[in-house]
């Protein structure tokens, strides 16, 4: 865990609720934030629900599948800490769990079997995401979206234009939660530079696929100097992640435990970033004008209490990684073109 997630759970267990730090002193109050989880049952739901009731910052958590949630919910609301946790099941409930939600956190799909790309998850997640969107904009329009369901590189688009149609799109709280391919690279980076991992931070652009998932190793801090043959290794290995969870479990599934905490993280920034907190960074796939022809591009965003406050800037890239962000355009316009076809038929 990270060391200040660590810090958070911490405290998420001492704290009353009337605020008191473990020395007693009374510290500002922490706002109401309702958390909504879809697909709260699956096996991203179930430990990302974990991870999201230890969040201190939460006062409401919302667990809504369409069947399951009862179950999950009477579980997790057993924990010690400050939310106060509702299941919910079935499409008839699902505006009951959005309403009011400040936070949507979307892992409700299918998820890949050996074999599938992400883009073969389209045609069953596409329309999940569709009428999960639709309920958005109807119920909790002004809520921060965490996507999760894949394909990210489509499913964000899709989301965007159902909020279009709806009139309630802002591309400033839309956003496509690529933290595990940073939570990877961080790993993978740290094993190979002999440094903590604690210490360790990577940049990860691009979108959420194959080749379209472009880390800056040459970013990195801190820097180590790794042979150009060690670079690529840790590229494809980053690249390839969820298809090495996915062999791994052998048809039962991808990224679930290690996508629970990479979402927990994205999550808590968002509700960081909407109390207030200032300078919290993560990388995320949003809607972009870094790269003229792709209207959605994954980079460092800086978040705040609207959602996006600012995209930065991609830095300087290696020869290797320049040649790396060419190789990517045209997969990641062709899934962004997908998912807008698709949402406005
Ligand atoms: N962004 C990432 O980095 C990342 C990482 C890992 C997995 N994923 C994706 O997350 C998705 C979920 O993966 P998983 O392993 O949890 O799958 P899972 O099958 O274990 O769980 C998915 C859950 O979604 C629920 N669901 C289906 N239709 C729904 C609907 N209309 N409304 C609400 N819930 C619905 C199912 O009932 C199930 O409980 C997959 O698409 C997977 O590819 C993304
Ligand atoms: O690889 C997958 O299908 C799941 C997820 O996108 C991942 O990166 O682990």
């Amino acid at each position: 865990m990270r060391p200040s997630m660590f810090r958070s759970v911490q405290s998420a267990v001492s704290r009353t609720s009337s605020h008191l730090t473990r020395r007693g002193y009374a510290t500002e109050p922490v706002p109401e934030r309702k958390v909504a989880i879809l697909g709260a049952a699956g096996g991203i739901g179930q430990p990302l629900s974990l991870l999201m009731k230890l969040n201190p910052l939460v006062s409401t958590l919302s667990l809504y599948d369409i069947a399951g949630t009862p179950g999950v919910a009477a579980d997790v609301s057993h924990i010690n800490s400050r939310s106060e946790v509702t299941g919910y099941a079935g499409e008839e409930e699902l505006g009951k769990a959005l309403e009011g939600a400040d936070v949507v956190i979307i892992p409700a799909g299918v998820p890949r079997k050996p074999g599938m790309t992400r883009d073969d998850l389209f045609n069953i997640n596409a329309g999940i995401v569709k009428s999960l969107a639709t309920a958005i904009s109807k119920y909790c329009p002004h809520a921060l979206v965490n996507m999760i369901s894949n394909p990210v590189n489509s499913t964000v688009p899709i989301a965007a234009e159902v909020f279009k149609k709806a009139g309630t799109y802002d591309e400033k709280r839309l956003f496509g939660v690529t933290t595990l391919d940073v939570v990877r690279a961080k790993t993978f980076y740290a094993g190979k530079a002999k440094v903590p991992v604690a210490d360790v931070n990577v940049p990860v652009i691009g979108g959420h696929a194959g080749v379209t998932i472009l880390p800056l190793f040459s970013q990195a801090t801190p820097q180590a100097n790794l042979d150009d043959d060690v670079i690529k290794a840790l590229t494809a290995r980053t690249q390839d992640g969820g298809t090495e969870v996915v062999t791994a479990k052998a048809g039962k599934g991808s990224a679930t435990l290690s996508m629970a905490y990479a979402g927990a993280i994205f999550a808590d920034a968002c509700l960081k970033g909407l109390n207030g907190v200032p300078d919290v960074i993560e990388c995320s796939y949003v809607q972009s004008n870094l790269i003229a022809e792709l209207p959605f591009f994954a980079s460092k965003v800086r978040i705040g209490k609207n959602g996006v406050e600012e995209i930065l800037g991609l830095g300087s890239l290696s020869d290797f990684e320049q040649q790396g962000l060419e190789n990517l355009k045209a997969e990641l316009k062709s899934s962004i073109e997908k998912g807008i076809k698709f949402a406005s038929q």
